[in-house]
């Protein structure tokens, strides 16, 4: 299980006599301003302002848009001290300080948090090389993996690669609207094997209401934060097919079990107790209820199911295949049009990651032992209607037998 967090130095308590035996105070940079990249600033930026060892300032790296007033992101994230557009309603701190330009965000920081949807961490990585400091350390907050010809990559072991820094990572149960109104959760950080970082990194997140624990297994930990979200997608379809409480706690045990295989099957080192700790089954079952992912899974079954009655009707009216193809099509509403219509920007990480889960396996051989994972990316990609999570059969043996 977890260790115990580190104690903390305030800065009124020490009048700065920290700093001097330190001689050195660590400069924050948060790369993503999201809905969760504004509440990790938020988080860190009350830290830094308590505690001596860090300057106060928190630079937030925002992918600058255009807001319907005119105005940019960036210029109303600094004149409201909120992220108008992705964490409407919550001050961040005063000492957060957005800024679009990215080499200009990193500059001088010697702790960077990463946070951004997965899909751009591949941009992002390459435009930083050669413009980060050396000494630097990184923490992934991000849920998902690259996957390369080569085979599947931990976005923390690619911002290693790319940037030339160690890179630990926070996962958990973290829903970042209820975080952001300061209700009570916790986090877990997954380190490899310098346990004095962990504890860096404990520290610049804890707060009262944001309780985080270390974990020595950075791959266990970061793996259960991007395989929830599948989970998340196959509860959904249970929600839109209103099959109630005992199908979605059936599919997160299968789940569950799928994560743990497909974890182990990557790096036999992953701990079994990592998924007794936030990262795991907490998140599992907090993404399973709250989640985005969940919510435009339901969408997608509903769609679903009026789109297979839909077939059905026109089958029989008429029976020109390339018609009801082209009615399908019309009538079907992909994940990315739901993604655009139900979350204002905010992105989906589910419905990329199970394609890349499914490629792995695939490329294995090994997709007949994950059926969940099998069937929640058929459903996705349109070959399975939703009420497949469910199927009892031979081949796919969802249920175990
Ligand atoms: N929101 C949550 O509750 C939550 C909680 C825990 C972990 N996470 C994880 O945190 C990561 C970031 O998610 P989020 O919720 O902060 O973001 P979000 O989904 O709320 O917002 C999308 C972000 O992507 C940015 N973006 C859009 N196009 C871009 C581009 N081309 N390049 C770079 N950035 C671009 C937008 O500006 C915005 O900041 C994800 O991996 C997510 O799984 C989210
Ligand atoms: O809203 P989701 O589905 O991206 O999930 C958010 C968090 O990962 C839950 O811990």
């Amino acid at each position: 299980m977890g260790d115990t967090a580190t104690t903390h130095h305030t800065k009124s308590a020490n009048n700065g006599a920290n700093d001097n035996q330190i001689g050195f105070k660590s400069r924050v940079s948060v790369i993503g301003s999201g809905s969760w990249g504004s509440v990790a600033a938020k988080l860190v930026a009350f830290n830094t302002l308590n505690l001596s060892s860090f300057h106060d300032e928190v630079k937030m790296w925002v992918f600058e848009e255009t807001l319907q007033s005119g105005e940019k992101l960036t210029d109303a994230i600094n004149r409201t001290n909120e992220n108008v557009k992705y964490l409407p309603g919550i001050k961040l701190g005063k000492n957060v300080i957005a800024d679009p330009d990215l080499d200009n965000a990193v500059e001088d920081a010697n702790m960077l948090v990463f946070v951004t949807p997965h899909q751009f961490i591949d941009n992002i990585c390459k435009s930083l090389v050669g413009k980060v400091r050396s000494d630097a350390e990184a923490i992934s907050l991000i849920k998902g993996m690259e996957v390369k010809i080569e085979g599947p990559c931990l976005i923390s072991t690619y911002i290693s690669e790319q940037l030339g820094i160690n890179c630990s990572v926070l996962m958990g149960a973290n829903l970042a609207n209820e975080i952001a109104e300061e209700k009570f959760s916790e986090a877990t950080v997954g380190y490899r094997n310098n346990r004095e970082i962990a504890e860096q990194w404990v520290q610049l997140f804890t707060t009262p209401y944001f309780m985080v624990t270390p974990v020595q297994d950075v791959e266990g930990v970061e793996l259960c934060g991007t395989l929830k979200n599948v989970v998340a997608i196959a509860a959904g379809f249970v929600d839109g097919l209103d099959m109630g409480n005992n199908t979605k706690a059936a599919i997160i045990r299968f789940g569950l079990r799928e994560m743990r295989e497909f974890c182990k099957l990557l790096f036999s080192s992953v701990k079994d107790d990592t998924f007794f700790e936030s990262c795991g089954v907490a998140d599992v079952i907090t993404t399973c209820f709250g989640g985005r992912n969940r919510k435009v899974a339901e969408a997608f079954a509903r769609n679903g199911g009026k789109r297979l009655a839909l077939k059905h009707l026109v089958h029989k009216l008429n029976p020109d295949i390339r018609q009801i193809v082209t009615l399908l099509f019309l009538i079907h509403r992909s994940f990315d049009e739901l993604e655009a219509e139900m979350l204002q920007g905010q992105k989906l990480q589910g419905v990329t990651t199970v394609r890349e889960v499914y490629e792995v396996l695939r490329h294995r051989g090994l997709l007949e032992l994950f059926p969940l994972f099998a069937t929640v990316h058929e459903i996705c990609s349109g070959c399975l209607p939703p009420s497949a999570i469910v199927i009892y059969s031979e081949k796919k043996n969802i249920f175990p037998v």
